[in-house]
């Protein structure tokens, strides 16, 4: 677990964060100028703080009461920018073992380096260059990993070829990742906590499901970004017509493609805005999936648009929907409605494992 409780006063903003980040992906998100990255460099120790504790389990980094800093080489932290930043001159192989000595073979093997080792960065597309450096920065065996929107500087395509090999880091490497991003599939795809800033402060953390699915987060995180984010298992593949059966608390989803074999667990983002809501089960319809829920709870936007968040199984899901159609609808938490999902709404990009 790394604690994190950091005051830093920055010109005229003011960071001041109490936040605890368990092993697995803890996403950090926030619109430009929250303190996202300012975060991330006072755990580096590229930014010292006024006052405040970081520690790693019972392994401090920074106290201010004990005056405890320790400088940035004896943190045992990785950190990967934007930007790869390798070598140009050296060979990939050459690169990693610039990041420490530790067990290359496993990073070399969970990242999938070993055709690159021999080449040079020039020669590497963007993705290839930033799972180089992910792999150096696990050379020095840190206890907690720092990715700064290690992925903003990419492509669609160069983002879908690493994001397999984060996902495998996250359920391989048993320890904390602080990720930033602005980027709401990154979220869906990797972050197992969520810790959403704003002018400096944490306006909410915790799991992501949760968070997401909360209808209280929509003005915090943007009417895109809300929606659930569950974690269902491949129940069937309907290989005639393409659709993928998934499983979960809530009952069954179609879905898309081939989203894995029998039993495999696949994460899906659904959008608030995709989920329509009906009192009853509608017959006739083009919607596959029709889900029975409960109404746990309703929040009025300041616009025409109230969040409806959901529970279906022990699952959460959340709606979006006007004003004009709650009243009519005569809905209220407790009742039992129905949650229509179209299969198309939830894109490739929304997918994960
Ligand atoms: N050394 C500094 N001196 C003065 N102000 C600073 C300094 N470093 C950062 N700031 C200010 O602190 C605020 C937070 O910056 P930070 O880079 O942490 O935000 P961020 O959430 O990572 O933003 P972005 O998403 O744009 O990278 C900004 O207003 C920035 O201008």
């Amino acid at each position: 677990m790394l604690e994190l409780h950091i005051q830093k006063s920055l010109g005229d903003f003011a960071l001041d964060i109490q936040a605890e980040a368990p092993a697995g992906v803890t996403v950090i998100f926030g619109p430009s100028g929250s303190g996202k990255t300012s975060v991330v460099n006072a755990v580096a120790g590229l930014m010292r703080p006024d006052q405040g504790r970081i520690a790693i389990g019972d392994r401090v980094l920074f106290d201010r009461a004990q005056r405890v800093n320790l400088p940035v080489n004896q943190r045992r932290v990785g950190y990967v920018f934007q930007d790869a930043r390798l070598f140009p001159h050296l060979s990939v192989r050459r690169n990693l073992h610039y990041g420490g000595d530790h067990d290359a073979t496993r990073v070399i093997s969970v990242l999938g380096l070993e055709p690159l080792l021999d080449r040079r960065p020039a020669g590497l597309s963007g993705g290839e260059r930033q799972r180089v450096a992910l792999g150096r920065a696990l050379m020095c065996d840190p206890q907690v990993l720092l990715m700064d929107e290690p992925l903003a500087a990419l492509d669609a395509g160069r983002k879908a070829e690493i994001l397999p090999y984060i996902e495998r880091l996250r359920d391989e490497v048993k320890i904390p990742i602080l990720y930033v991003t602005h980027d709401v599939s990154e979220v869906a795809r990797l972050a197992n906590t969520l810790l959403v800033m704003k002018q400096g402060r944490v306006v909410t953390q915790g799991p992501v499901g949760d968070v997401l699915s909360h209808p209280g987060t929509v003005p915090l995180v943007g009417v895109r970004a809300a929606g659930a984010v569950i974690v269902t298992k491949v129940a069937g593949r309907l290989l005639d017509d393409g659709l993928t059966e998934l499983a979960f608390s809530g009952g069954r989803l179609l879905m898309p493609g081939n989203l894995g074999v029998l039993g495999q667990k696949v994460r899906l983002r659904i959008p608030a805005q995709d989920v329509i809501l009906a009192r009853e089960a509608p017959r006739d319809v083009s919607a596959l999936n029709v889900l029975p829920v409960t109404i746990s709870g309703i929040e009025q936007g300041r616009g025409p648009g109230v969040a409806v968040g959901l529970l279906a199984g022990q699952d959460r899901l959340l709606a979006r929907i006007t004003q004009r159609s709650l009243h009519r609808m005569n809905l209220d938490v407790g009742q039992q409605i129905y949650a229509i999902i179209k299969a198309t709404a939830v894109g490739p990009e929304d997918v994960g494992h």
